[in-house]
C-alpha cells in the first residue's frame, strides 16, 4: 500500500469528486461512518468527545458524531471555530437534532470523557498551529485519555510526522482512503483504513487492500513502532 504525500491525497480526493463523480457529502458520510464503526471495533460504549476542526477533518467528525450516537455511545461536540459553509452548519444541525450538545469548557470535558476523537486536522494542515487550536492541541497532547485521529494526528506535519512536538500521540488511526506518510511514525495500538467508496482501478493504482467483508473500514496490520524503524 502506498503512504501518500500531501500533494498525492489532495489529488486523490480531487480525482474523486471529479474524475469519479462524488459529492462532497458522500464522502465524507462515508469517512465519518468508518470512522465510527472503527471506534465501535476497539472501544466499549461511553462518553465520547469529538473536537471538531474547520475544514472537512471536521466535517468527518460531525458525521461520526452522529454515527457514534447511533451504535450506543455518548457524544459531545467541541467546536471553537464554526464556518459558515451549509455543509458544516447542515452536519452541525444534523448533530443537534441527535441531542448533541456543543462543550464549551474543553478541560472539563476531557475529565469527564471516556474517549476523544481527533478530527481538528487532515491532509491540507500545513505551518505552525494557530490559535485558538494552539491551546486545544496542548490539552490534548497532555491528557491520558485514548485519542482516535481521523486521517492525521492533528497538529503532525502530514508527511513528516510530529515535527513540531505537538506532542499528540493517537492510541488509533483511521487512515481515509490511504494512509499518509505520517502514519509511519504513527505508534499508538489500533490502525485502521476507512472511506469504503474507492473504484477497483484507483484502489489497485494506490495498493490498497480489498476489504473482505461488508464493513466500512478494515484493520490494518500495524507492528509496534520499534520493529519498523
Ligand atoms: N478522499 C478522502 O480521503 C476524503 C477525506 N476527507 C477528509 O478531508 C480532510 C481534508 O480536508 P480539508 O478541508 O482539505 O482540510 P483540513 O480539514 O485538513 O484542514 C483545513 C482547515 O484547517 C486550517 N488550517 C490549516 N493549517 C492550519 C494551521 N497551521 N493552523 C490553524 N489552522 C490551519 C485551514 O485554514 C482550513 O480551515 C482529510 O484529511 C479527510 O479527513 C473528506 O471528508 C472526504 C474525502
Ligand atoms: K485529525
Amino acid at each position: 500500500m502506498k503512504f501518500l504525500g500531501q500533494k498525492a491525497a489532495q489529488a486523490v480526493d480531487v480525482e474523486l469528486m471529479g474524475k469519479h463523480g462524488y459529492a462532497i457529502e458522500q464522502l465524507m458520510e462515508l469517512a465519518g461512518l468508518s470512522v465510527a464503526e472503527s471506534i465501535a471495533r476497539e472501544y466499549p460504549k461511553g462518553r465520547v468527545l469529538l473536537c471538531i476542526g474547520p475544514g472537512n477533518n471536521g466535517g468527518d467528525g460531525l458525521v461520526a458524531a452522529r454515527h457514534l450516537h447511533h451504535f450506543g455511545y455518548i457524544p459531545t461536540l467541541f467546536y471553537p471555530k464554526q464556518p459558515s459553509k451549509d455543509l458544516y452548519k447542515n452536519l452541525l444541525h444534523q448533530c443537534a437534532s441527535h441531542q448533541i450538545p456543543v462543550a464549551s469548557d474543553l478541560e472539563a470535558e476531557v475529565s469527564k470523557c471516556d474517549l476523544i476523537v481527533d478530527a481538528l486536522f487532515g491532509f491540507s494542515f500545513s505551518g505552525a498551529v494557530r490559535p485558538p487550536f494552539d491551546s486545544v492541541l496542548r490539552t490534548l497532547g497532555q491528557t491520558a485519555k485514548p485519542i482516535v485521529s481521523v486521517d492525521i494526528p492533528s497538529g503532525w506535519d502530514v508527511e513528516q510526522g510530529d515535527v513540531s512536538g505537538s506532542g499528540l500521540k493517537p492510541d488509533m488511526l483511521v487512515s481515509l482512503t490511504a494512509p499518509k506518510k505520517c502514519a509511519e511514525k504513527f505508534g499508538g495500538r489500533f490502525h485502521y483504513l476507512g472511506g469504503r467508496f474507492v473504484p477497483p482501478k484507483m484502489a489497485k493504482e494506490l495498493g490498497i487492500p480489498e476489504y473482505t467483508d461488508a464493513s466500512q473500514c478494515m484493520k490494518l496490520e500495524h507492528p509496534p513502532i520499534q520493529q519498523r524503524l
